[in-house]
């Protein structure tokens, strides 16, 4: 059988610095509007979520406020696009292309139908794939007729985006469950792609829905396999199975369904080794180990940046082995997008789960909807909500409600919800889930995460009743001076930091009064907030002077509980 070679093609973005420079406009908008405009992540949970749901907005925005720097240098071009950008900025010229026609014509698709094809193949979708992807969009445009209120760019983007979804295979593809005794799920794949790291996921995935599992190490020839399963293994606190590197890897696998058994585990999972390419023995090893476990599921690991090979990978360990479906790695990586949408059109088989980082949770179903929904620019809304929900409880998401609605909201919530937003995942993709966020570069990221650091330690030197009261910083610049000496930052710093409680307190509370429908029932501190928004524009201690009266009449003004007028800088 004629060897596929595995050249993992780390292919740098091309250099798009005009595509950055002009979507930049936008991307500055998307992130301004990010702060209010994520109605579809408040809207789609209940209103009990809704504090989750503005402090989120809330944080990002204040993040990105910090992130003018990067802007900077994204405006003149020098950072890289997130993943999947090319791809999506791509096809925001074929929209483009759309903008002041009427209605979608045969002539008129000419051009933005040119620019998806481009788009795509530039992402490393399979030629055949995008003939028949562009075909698919191009018949039904041209069909599609006028819909009053509907611009034919908007069309486009629907067709486009139904397509895409129908191009991974429409519905999310579940994992199967054996219907009665083990659930065996047999991991195979090429060498690096991340079987090993997929093993400890998929069981800390499994841990997550109830299922215990065991792990079992097949991969012979590659003894710090064995070590790195068992360290990981610990890590998720699952067991592991093990008989060294002198068993063939069928006998092994026969063992460990035996000890699982014994167990009574719900899940076996059984890593086995990987090459560098295909080879003839690889596939007859699989094929013994196949035949010892009669598994429920056969995943073929898969690493994203590999493009169109991906797909050619699944194809092929279908033909030899016979496969149930792939996970996509490394999705979080430089990839293109070319695996994703190429895998199941190519093979037949769906993509059942992506590997999205290197943590353990970084493991998710795959949905072709969200994908689609990212591709085009639009936010994984949804995978983003969910995470959400996962990280923050209930009574937690009522309590801080309570304290919003009671302009309460301390720096002890600050930092518990900050750390909420940090363990919903690496910011890199929390980002990329919101809608509008999906421009926002790498390394405005990593300024954005230097940021929240930053952030934290003014607060870890807080004392406890500091945190309670930030109107104590607020009056008293011996505090703020004692909190920059302690936390190594600057009194401007501090400054600023006390400054942005204030304006999260009133904005989450003008949003949570939005979205209770009491619209205008707090006027006098929108006033405030624009006084300390000069604050902290305005160099340290001019600022200060002016917004003081403005501060006093503002919070005199509420119904706030709190006694005395006291407003940042206030005596
Ligand atoms: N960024 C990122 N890295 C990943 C992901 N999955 C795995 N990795 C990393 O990829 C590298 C290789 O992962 P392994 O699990 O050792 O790969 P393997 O397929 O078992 O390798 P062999 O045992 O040599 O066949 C490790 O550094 C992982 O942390 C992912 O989804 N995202």
């Amino acid at each position: 059988m004629e060897a596929i070679p595995h050249s993992v093609v780390v292919s740098r973005h091309f250099s798009r610095n005009s595509t950055i420079n002009r979507s930049f406009s936008k991307q500055k908008s998307a992130i301004k509007s990010t702060k209010f405009c994520s109605s579809l992540t408040g809207s789609s949970v209940s209103i009990g979520n809704s504090s989750k749901n503005l402090f989120t907005r809330e944080i990002w925005g204040w993040v990105n406020s910090k992130s003018s720097t990067t802007i900077k240098r994204a405006e003149r071009g020098v950072v890289k696009a997130e993943m999947f950008g090319q791809l999506t900025s791509g096809l925001e010229s074929a929209w483009n292309k759309l903008k002041g026609e009427e209605v979608l014509t045969k002539d008129n698709i000419v051009e933005p139908m040119r620019e998806i094809r481009r788009a795509l193949l530039e992402a490393d979708v399979s030629l055949p794939v995008v003939r028949r992807f562009v075909q698919a969009v191009s018949e039904q445009a041209v069909g599609v007729g006028l819909i009053r209120g509907v611009k034919p760019d908007q069309q486009l983007v629907k067709i486009v985006h139904s397509e895409l979804v129908k191009l991974m295979g429409g519905e999310v593809s579940e994992l199967n469950f054996a219907k009665s005794g083990r659930t065996v799920i047999l991991l195979a794949g090429l060498q690096g792609v991340g079987k090993t790291t997929v093993c400890a996921k998929l069981s800390y995935y499994l841990k997550k829905q109830g299922k215990s599992s065991m792990l079992v190490a097949a991969d012979v020839y590659r003894p710090a396999a064995i070590d790195q399963l068992v360290i990981l293994g610990e890590q998720v606190g699952v067991p592991v199975y093990t008989a060294g590197t002198e068993v063939k890897p069928s006998e092994i696998a026969r063992r460990g369904l035996e000890e699982a058994k014994k167990k009574k585990m719900d899940v076996v999972i059984v890593d086995t080794a990987g090459r560098l390419q295909i080879d003839k023995s690889m596939m007859e090893e699989l094929k013994e180990v196949k035949r010892a476990l009669n598994p429920t599921e056969v995943l073929l690991v898969v690493d994203a940046m590999t493009g169109q090979e991906a797909a050619a990978l699944v194809t092929t360990f279908n033909l030899e082995i016979g496969i149930t479906g792939a996970i996509l790695t490394k999705l979080d990586g430089d990839s293109r997008g070319g695996a994703a949408l190429s895998v199941r059109e190519v093979s037949g088989k769906p993509i059942k789960l992506v590997g999205r980082g290197e943590r353990m949770e970084d493991l998710e179903p795959f949905y072709p909807d969200r994908m689609a929904g990212r591709i085009l620019g639009m936010g994984d809304v949804l995978s983003f909500v969910e995470k959400a929900q996962e990280v923050m409880k209930q009574e937690d998401a009522e309590e801080l409600q309570k304290k919003i609605m009671s302009a309460k909201f301390d720096f002890n919530d600050f930092l518990k919800q900050t750390r909420s937003v940090a363990r919903m995942g690496s910011m890199t993709r929390v980002m990329g889930m919101i809608p509008g966020m999906g421009k926002v570069t790498p390394a405005q990221i990593r300024d954005a995460e230097k940021s929240l650091k930053i952030m934290e330690s003014m607060i870890e030197v807080m004392t406890p009743e500091e945190r309670e009261k930030p109107e104590l910083l607020a009056e008293s610049p011996v505090l703020r001076k004692r909190i920059a000496k302690d936390s190594g930052k600057t009194e401007q710093q501090v400054s600023q930091l006390v400054a942005q409680l204030f304006q999260m307190r009133i904005r989450m509370k003008n949003l949570m009064g939005i979205m209770e429908g009491q619209e205008g029932s707090i006027p006098a501190l929108s006033g405030l907030e624009e006084a300390l928004k000069a604050e902290t524009k305005a160099p340290p201690g001019t600022a200060r002077r002016k917004s003081k009266s403005d501060s006093r009449k503002q919070f005199a003004g509420t119904s706030d509980t709190r006694p005395s007028p006291r407003g940042f800088g206030s005596k």
